[in-house]
């Protein structure tokens, strides 16, 4: 694609020099002599460089670069000034200059400022169209889900953002998430960020767990060129990454002490110092957290800080296990097969009620996860257009929790529930699960259905097909 670069000098022979030049190179120049000129030229045209004299007969090439800068923000300027007018440069980077050019200009130092402004507006670009691509369905509306715990949750988060909202001044409560592994901490994180005031900065993910705890510091706070051995060049680090945004420590728990140390005091002073640097830098970020660790445990045995531990949970929001949802459990499972069935074109899958009722059962000991990737898995490998719970493979799991549900069971007809290994087949757990939950709650269908984790025309409707009928009080 050719570049366009806007030209503003009043001098003509340097003017059409520059012009000759850039265009040999590719560009399209154009060309005017005043800021005025230059204000509709880039009103019409949008220009990819402003390249501008500082002095210009009306308005300044300061106020020229104010201006263009207020029309659009990546627009990239950079300012012509007399040899030693150093004043000149200063007040030009602060009105917004990309770079300056000190006058006789160079033209293969020109071609080279310009291709590195160029190359920043490319990068901007995509680091904008990422945080777009990111922010789209990072929001609360994310977080599928509509059980008790799950309101309570999206409130929780939606109160914080709210609160957020009237904050007067910049800096934002650290907020520690915590909950089992798979269970949606990181969305929660996500929905903070992308739902919240700083949504327009970046959202910055480190996980602790898998960093090395070695390189751990050098990739959180960044080094200076041979601060030690392997440290070749200057790096930024991912705090400073995150500046104006979030940063979101994952497995928070695994930081070890010393690290510890300096995290607590980004926390109180908002400031960091690079490995191998004395000098001190402000830092203006949000820090949320997650953890599947008992923190609490970890300050009492002397693992965790507790001054650290104080200042990242100043708002604390748990996430519950996939097990208590009840219904979402089968919500999600419906949501993970039609998302795996558009992927795969299987988009007619369904799962047959027993199906739906063996996953209401099962523990889901990695949540979520677990039965997103369980379920893209049976998509891939299910021949027909229903899945059947022997293709979950859930079973085991469904006995084990049929006999912790109902720890004081009636003994089963054996008759009906013993195959010839001595394993209860499916229909005869469920049924006699049904039933002696019916005959606990004297048939409550209401109570019952709770205690199943069921809807209530779930649990009609496996009555009416199990055949069940409430046995005659009078007997
Ligand atoms: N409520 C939900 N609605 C939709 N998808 C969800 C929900 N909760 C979790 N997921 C999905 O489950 C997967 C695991 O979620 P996530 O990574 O947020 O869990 P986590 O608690 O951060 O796990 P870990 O502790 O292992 O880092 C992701 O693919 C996520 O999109």
């Amino acid at each position: 694609m050719e570049h366009s670069v806007l030209i503003v000098e009043d001098d003509e022979v340097l003017a059409d020099n520059i012009r000759t030049y850039l265009e040999r190179k590719g560009y399209e120049a154009l060309l005017c002599e005043s800021a005025e000129q230059a204000l509709e030229i880039f009103a019409a045209q949008h220009p990819d460089v402003l390249l501008t004299d500082y002095c210009l007969p009306g308005m300044s090439g300061i106020e020229l670069i104010r201006q263009v800068r207020s029309l659009d923000s990546q627009v990239k300027a950079v300012m012509m000034t007399a040899h030693g007018n150093v004043q000149g440069a200063v007040e030009a980077m602060k009105a917004g200059a990309y770079d300056y050019l000190t006058k006789p200009v160079v033209l293969a130092e020109l071609k080279l400022l310009i291709e590195k402004a160029l190359e920043a507006r490319q990068l901007e670009h995509s680091l904008s169209f990422y945080r777009q691509r990111d922010a789209r369905g990072a929001g609360l509306d994310a977080l599928l889900g509509e059980s008790a715990p799950m309101q309570a949750l999206k409130s929780m988060v939606q109160q914080v953002l709210e609160a957020e909202r009237h904050m007067t001044d910049g800096e934002l409560p650290a907020v520690l998430i915590r909950g089992e592994t798979g269970t949606g901490k990181e969305l929660v994180a996500r929905a903070l960020h992308y739902d919240g005031v700083r949504r327009a900065g970046p959202f910055v993910e480190v996980n602790c767990a898998s960093i090395p705890s070695h390189l751990l510091e050098a990739e959180l706070f960044g080094h200076e060129k041979g601060a030690y051995t392997d440290a070749k060049e200057r790096r930024v680090g991912l705090v400073e990454a995150a500046d104006g945004g979030t940063l979101f420590l994952d497995e928070v728990g695994e930081i070890e002490l010393p690290l510890q140390a300096k995290l607590l005091k980004l926390l109180e002073d908002h400031s960091i110092r690079r490995l191998g640097s004395v000098k001190e830098r402000k830092i203006d970020l949000r820090i949320i957290s997650a953890t599947n660790c008992d923190l609490e445990q970890m300050v009492q045995e002397g693992r965790f800080r507790r001054d650290l531990f104080y200042r990242l949970r100043i708002i604390a929001i748990a996430v519950p296990p996939l097990r208590e949802r009840g219904d979402d459990i089968v919500r999600l499972a419906r949501h993970f097969l039609a998302v795996h069935g558009r992927r795969y074109g299987k988009p007619d899958l369904s799962f047959c009620v027993e199906a739906e009722i063996a996953m209401l059962h099962y523990e889901w000991p990695g949540n979520v996860r677990e039965l997103r990737n369980l379920l893209e898995q049976v998509v891939l490998l299910t021949p027909g257009p229903q899945i059947s719970p022997a293709q979950l493979n859930l079973a085991t799991r469904v006995e084990d929790c049929a006999a912790r549900d109902c720890p004081d069971p009636a003994p089963a007809d054996p008759a009906d529930s013993a195959e010839p290994d001595g394993l209860a087949s499916l229909p005869a757990i469920e049924r006699d699960l049904v039933l002696r939950t019916l005959d606990k709650t004297d048939w409550n269908v209401t109570k019952s259905a709770r205690l199943l984790g069921l809807s209530r025309d779930m649990l009609r409707y496996r009555i009416e097909k199990l055949g069940l009928e409430r046995p005659d009080r009078n007997h």
